[in-house]
């Protein structure tokens, strides 16, 4: 590992021992001094080891001069107050601590100094290292949905997202939405995005949809790009997306960072984490219909969905009730599934690479030139008949899902295709042929647990980068605006319009991250990293940062 030059280096106190603390452009590290603890010096003296400890700069969330009297309050806090009139000037740097199961938390830490004069130039040039972080937002245009999930969308930004945003001095521009699709249209039409370096989004994957829209509708419109066109090629957004979790499956968010917490997610956001997504645009003859980020579901979790919407009264719970209903009504729908695979060098959905941050498999993006090239010679290809490359297969299925990433959520915590990636450009179709309830049950139970879910001969999975699905009986063509969602309002049922209808019973519908298509023949095609989020992928689990590590050690190397 390359030694960083000392950036500072100064005797300090710290929990009434001195340490000696050390800066470079990586590490903030601190170390108590043997001899002063041996000699003693007025200050608290207790034997055991002395332990390095430090913290990355770019975990650092903030440094702040410490208030006078947020140390009087515990017995040992009294006692550090006498002596602080030895080092009565100190500062405090606040940090990303890593808890159980991928939770983040912030932590802090107080060092005392000898005179103003020292304290100000720490907390100056530690401000200036964090000033360094480009990636870092300074201004976020936040939209919450007070009605999603638990309906706790406001106060949770309020009470734990707020508050952090503000130590980190990150300006936040909020709006809490009225309407569904009010903060779709703001963003495709009135925003101005100029001003901000990320679009936070406070609800669940409905309302994560909405913002996907929002700003990839506008970055098309802004850039000349027909989105009707299935082969057009998009152009991603420059602005990230976060997402503070306060929906009902919050899959995205879960998939991304490894937890639905909002604590943590805002903990991403300050940091700047960026992570590539992979968009799956949806087409319905030429016309566009929606994009998807999460689980494209036709069968089963388009049923549940359907039966869900007229339950929302009743929170997350309703996808658990709608879902034993869904599962005693054991549909299947007949139709034509055709797609297009992605090499044998993208792996493929049985192996066990699973995609966590900084993921090898994802950074091998094709670029944009080669892509175009590669889907305009298949679609020419397509349109003449010759389909060599595509598959086709016809059958009755159950469900058929196309997961452009895990979908890993609390129901399903490794998901619905563990190995699915989120920014490789493929996606995972997933089709679950006609087959018995108790084996169904047997496929569906195995979301929840280690065993493999397509280790079933009625289950087959294929990493793709297109796709197609006609069903069996030709759809009406009455179904109001091709383009749009049906319309929704409050509280009543979301999506009823198109599901009503008598032929429910031979078609089912698409569920598009949480939203019902209106069409249900359909052409998906997988957009490679058209957005970034707020997030690092999912982290191995990794022992506790502020420990001795060779950075750290390094660091405290004398130089
Ligand atoms: C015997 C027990 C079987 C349990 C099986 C559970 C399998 C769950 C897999 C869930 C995949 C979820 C994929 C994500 C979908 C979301 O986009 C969508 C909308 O989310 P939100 O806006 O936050 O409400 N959620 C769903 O469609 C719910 C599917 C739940 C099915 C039980
Ligand atoms: N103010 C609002 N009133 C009604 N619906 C809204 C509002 N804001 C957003 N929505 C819609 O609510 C739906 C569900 O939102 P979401 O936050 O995903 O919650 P949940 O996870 O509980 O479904 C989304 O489709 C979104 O378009
Ligand atoms: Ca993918």
């Amino acid at each position: 590992m390359e030694k960083q030059p000392r950036l500072l280096s100064s005797k300090l106190v710290h929990k009434q021992r001195q340490v000696e603390v050390v800066l470079n452009s990586r590490i903030l590290a601190w170390k108590e001094i043997e001899s002063s603890r041996k000699r003693g010096s007025g200050l608290n003296d207790t034997s055991g080891t002395a332990h390095s400890r430090g913290v990355q700069v770019c975990e650092i969330l903030a440094v702040q001069k410490t208030e006078e009297d947020e140390s009087t309050n515990t017995r040992s806090q009294k006692k550090a107050k006498q002596y602080s009139l030895l080092y009565a000037h100190s500062f405090t740097v606040f940090y990303v601590k890593r808890t159980r199961q991928h939770q983040w938390r912030c932590s802090e830490v107080t060092f005392h100094c000898a005179s103003q004069g020292l304290c100000e130039q720490w907390i100056q040039v530690i401000a200036e290292q964090l000033s360094l972080l480009a990636n870092r937002p300074k201004s976020l245009l936040v939209y919450i949905n007070p009605y999603g999930g638990k309906q706790c969308g406001q106060s949770i930004y309020e009470q734990k997202v707020a508050p952090l945003f503000h130590r980190a001095c990150i300006s936040a521009d909020v709006i809490v939405t009225e309407y569904a699709n009010h903060a779709r249209d703001h963003l495709k039409t009135e925003a101005n995005l100029d001003k901000y370096d990320g679009v936070v989004c406070v609800g669940g994957d409905g309302m994560f949809s909405e913002i996907l829209h929002g700003l990839v509708s506008r970055t098309q419109t802004d850039h000349g790009v027909d989105q009707n066109q299935p082969d057009a090629v998009l152009v991603p957004c420059s602005l990230h997306i976060g997402i503070i979790p306060a929906g009902s499956t919050d899959c995205i968010c879960f998939a991304t960072i490894g937890t639905n917490d909002p604590v943590t997610s805002a903990l991403h956001i300050i940091v700047g984490d960026s992570q590539p997504m992979d968009v799956c645009s949806v087409h319905h003859n030429n016309v566009f219909l929606r994009y998807s980020v999460s689980l494209l579901g036709y069968g089963f979790y388009g049923d549940v969905l359907t039966d869900s919407e007229r339950k929302r009264w009743l929170g997350p719970a309703r996808y658990d009730l709608s879902g034993v209903k869904t599962f005693l009504s054991h549909n299947f729908y007949e139709g034509t599934v055709s797609f297009l695979p992605a090499e044998d060098t993208m792996g493929n959905p049985r192996d066990k690479l699973r995609c966590r941050s900084g993921c090898h498999v994802c950074q091998h993006k094709p670029s944009s030139k080669d892509n175009q090239w590669e889907m305009s010679e298949e679609k020419e290809k397509f349109d003449k008949g010759d389909s060599s490359d595509w598959n086709v297969i016809h059958g009755k299925f159950i469900a058929i899902n196309a997961a452009s990433m895990s979908c890993a959520c609390p129901r399903s915590p490794k998901g619905l295709s563990p190995s699915a990636h989120l920014a490789d450009g493929t996606a995972d179709l997933i089709l679950v042929r006609k087959c018995s309830r108790l084996d169904f049950f047997r496929h569906l139970l195995r979301h929840t647990n280690k065993d493999d879910q397509f280790d079933h001969s009625f289950v087959e999975v294929h990493r793709v980068r297109k796709f197609r699905f006609q069903p069996q009986h030709q759809e009406p063509v009455s179904l109001e605006d091709l383009s749009e969602t049906p319309k929704k309002t409050g509280f009543s049922p979301m999506c009823s319009a198109q599901t009503n209808c008598n032929y429910s019973s031979i078609h089912s519908s698409w569920n598009c991250d949480g939203e019902i298509l209106p069409h249900t023949a359909i052409q998906v095609s997988v957009q490679c990293q058209l957005i970034r989020l707020f997030a690092r992928g999912i982290e191995e689990q990794q022992p506790h940062c502020v420990f001795e590590d060779p950075c750290t050690l390094q660091a405290l190397e004398p130089h």
